[in-house]
């Protein structure tokens, strides 16, 4: 198993012992905290009438964006059907948004997941709940590309596994080098569609229809 897939948390629940119950394991009061400071810092009034329930807002939304930390996105991938099918499977055009590692800004865009069966195929909605859960914490596009593909090849007993990532990144948009429109693509090939050119290049005809 690859190293980043041992570093994936435990099933939802853990070390949420000391957490208030609705958090699911997010401290957040802290983060309550940190965001007052942070408003505080950048010279706003964190107690001015619009600003006072911001904090409680934020804390929420950032306990959403990152609830990929005390997920294992694994547990979609222990349901199969046994099929004679042995064609390639895709599912395209997976919407999805993630946040940068770097700046903690959301990247935003578009997985394709395609496959190649070996006796046993798996729910079409299971790797679109994959990519959700990956999707929901801080991390680089390459690591969120690598993890889907590692763990689909771990759980699924397949010929082949494709992922395709493309994805806008606010902090290349909306700040520093200010580039909209940029897109970044990286993909995860392992099995046949590493071994074989043509499979590769089936999978990528599916993908892009050139
Ligand atoms: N490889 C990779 N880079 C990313 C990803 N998300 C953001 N980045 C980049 O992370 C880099 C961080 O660069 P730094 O020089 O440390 O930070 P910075 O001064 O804010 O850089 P600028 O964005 O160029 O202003 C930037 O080049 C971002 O474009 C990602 O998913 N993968
Ligand atoms: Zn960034």
């Amino acid at each position: 198993m690859k190293d980043h897939l041992q570093e994936l948390p435990e099933p939802a629940c853990c070390g949420a012992e000391d957490a208030p119950a609705d958090s699911q394991g997010v401290d957040m009061p802290r983060l309550q905290n940190a965001v007052r400071e942070l408003l505080a810092a950048v010279g706003e009034d964190p107690d001015r009438e619009g600003l006072l329930e911001t904090p409680g807002r934020v804390a929420r939304m950032y306990a959403e964006m990152f609830s990929g930390l005390r997920e294992d996105p694994r547990v979609h991938l222990e349901k199969f059907f046994t099929e004679k099918y042995d064609e390639m499977v895709l599912v395209k055009d997976i919407g999805f948004t993630s946040m940068c590692e770097h700046h903690l800004l959301p990247f935003t865009g578009k997985a394709h997941i395609g496959y190649l069966p070996n006796g046993r195929v798996v729910g079409l909605s299971k790797l679109a709940r994959v990519v959700d859960s990956v999707a929901r914490r801080p991390q680089v596009q390459e690591r969120m590309t690598e993890v889907i593909a590692d763990m689909l090849v771990d759980q699924l007993n397949v010929k082949g596994v494709a992922v395709v990532i493309e994805a806008s990144h606010s902090c290349m948009t909306i700040r520093g080098v200010k580039k909209p429109g940029s897109m970044a693509v990286t993909s995860a090939m392992k099995g046949v569609f590493r071994s074989s050119v043509s499979s590769r290049a089936e999978i990528m005809t599916l993908i892009y229809g050139k």
